[in-house]
C-alpha cells in the first residue's frame, strides 16, 4: 500500500469577492521511503497542496476529495488523532525558517517540545535526543542553548530540520526549504536532507518553482499549473525530456552546469499565470503554449499515459500515444 494517496484532491478558498479554486482533482500516490517533487510557477497551487496534507489550512478553505495517510482518511480524521499524527508521523518544514522558530525560546527547548507533546520522551531522554538530532543536521550540542537569533539563516532550517526529524515521522513534507537562504547554504541544506531521508527511509515531498533542484533530491517529480497536475513521472524523464510544454518551459527557465550553451539562453515562458478565479477554457495553460491547437481552447484533456509510469495532460501526449 502507498504511505500516501491523493484521490481527486482540490482547495477551494472563498473570499469576499467569490471563489478561489487553488488545486483542482489532483490524483498522486507515494510510495514509503519514496521522495516526490511538486513544482510550477508562483500561484499553482504547491502550497495549499502541502498544508491540505496536514489539515494546516485557514478556515476559509474548502477540501475535497481524498487523503489517504496509510490508509486514513486526513480530511475526515477526528482532531485528536490529527494532532497525533503531526510530527509523530508526517512534518512539514516551511520556507523562511525564521518565521517557524519563537525568537524568545531556546533552541533545544524548540526541538524537544513535540517530543514532550506527544509524550514521546521524558525531559532528559528529550535532551540526549536533541542533542542526536542537532548532531544529525550538522550544528554542534551546545547549540541546544541559543536562541534564534544567535543563528544563521541556514543553521535556523537546519533547526527546523532537526524539529521535523525529532519524533522519526514517515513523511516529510518540505515547502521550499532553501528559497530563504544564498546559494551555497542552500546546496548544503539540499545535500542534507537527500542524505537523511535516504539513510532514515522517509518519505519526501518536496515543493519548488526550481525543477532542477527537485530533479537532483526526487525520484519522481509532479508538476503544476493554475492548481491542476500536468504532469507527473521520473525526475530524470520529466527534467531533460518533458511531454508537457509547461514542464519544458519549467525545465528550460533553470539551466544547470554541464548543459549544453544551447540550453543557457533565457527561455522566459511569455505571459503570466492565469487569475484562479478568471480560468481560460479548455486547457487553462493554452494562452502561454508555444505548440496550442485550435482545439486547446475548449478541450481541457486529463491526464493521459506518457511512459511508463509517466502521464501528462497535453492533447499532443494524447495524440502521439493514443495513436500506438
Ligand atoms: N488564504 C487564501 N485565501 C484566498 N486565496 C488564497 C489563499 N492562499 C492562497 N490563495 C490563492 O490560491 C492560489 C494558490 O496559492 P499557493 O500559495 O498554494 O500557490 P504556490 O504555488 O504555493 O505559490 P508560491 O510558490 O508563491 O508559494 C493562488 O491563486 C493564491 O492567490
Amino acid at each position: 500500500m502507498s504511505l500516501l494517496e491523493l484521490d481527486d484532491l482540490s482547495v477551494t478558498y472563498r473570499i469576499a469577492s467569490g471563489e478561489v479554486p487553488a488545486v483542482r482533482g489532483v490524483s498522486l500516490t507515494l510510495d514509503s521511503g519514496a521522495a516526490l517533487g511538486v513544482a510550477g510557477e508562483s500561484g499553482s497551487g504547491k502550497s495549499t497542496l502541502a498544508m491540505a496534507l496536514l489539515r494546516l489550512l485557514p478556515r476559509d478553505a474548502r477540501v475535497g476529495g481524498r487523503i489517504l495517510l496509510d490508509g486514513e482518511d486526513v480530511i475526515t480524521m477526528k482532531w485528536g488523532r490529527m494532532r497525533a499524527v503531526r510530527w509523530a508521523e508526517a512534518s512539514i518544514v516551511f520556507q523562511g525558517a525564521q518565521h517557524g522558530l519563537n525568537p524568545v525560546r531556546r533552541i533545544g527547548d524548540q526541538i524537544a517540545e513535540p517530543l514532550l507533546v506527544h509524550g514521546l520522551a521524558k525531559p532528559d531522554a528529550a535532551r540526549r535526543r536533541v542533542a542526536e538530532l542537532l548532531d544529525q543536521v550538522g550544528l554542534p550540542a551546545w547549540r541546544a542553548r541559543s536562541y534564534p537569533h544567535e543563528l544563521s539563516g541556514g543553521q535556523r532550517q537546519r533547526v527546523m530540520i532537526a524539529m521535523a526529524l525529532g519524533c522519526k515521522p514517515r513523511l516529510i513534507i518540505a515547502d521550499e526549504p532553501t528559497t530563504a537562504l544564498d546559494v551555497m547554504v542552500q546546496a548544503q541544506v539540499l545535500t542534507l536532507i537527500k542524505e537523511l531521508v535516504a539513510e532514515q527511509g522517509i518519505s519526501l515531498i518536496m515543493i519548488s518553482h526550481d525543477l532542477s533542484v527537485l530533479s537532483d533530491v526526487c525520484d519522481r517529480l509532479a508538476v503544476m499549473y493554475a492548481g491542476r497536475l500536468v504532469e507527473h513521472g521520473p525526475s530524470a524523464e520529466v527534467f531533460h525530456d518533458a511531454r508537457h510544454p509547461y514542464s519544458r518551459a519549467l525545465a528550460a527557465a533553470f539551466p544547470t552546469v554541464g548543459d549544453p550553451v544551447s540550453r543557457l539562453a533565457p527561455k522566459g515562458l511569455g505571459g503570466d499565470p492565469p487569475d484562479p478565479m478568471r480560468l481560460p477554457g479548455g486547457c487553462s495553460f493554452h494562452p502561454r503554449c508555444p505548440v496550442a491547437l485550435d482545439e486547446c481552447a475548449t478541450l481541457d484533456v486529463e491526464l493521459w499515459p506518457a511512459g511508463e509510469h509517466h502521464s501528462a495532460a497535453c492533447v499532443h501526449v494524447k495524440e502521439r500515444e493514443g495513436a500506438q
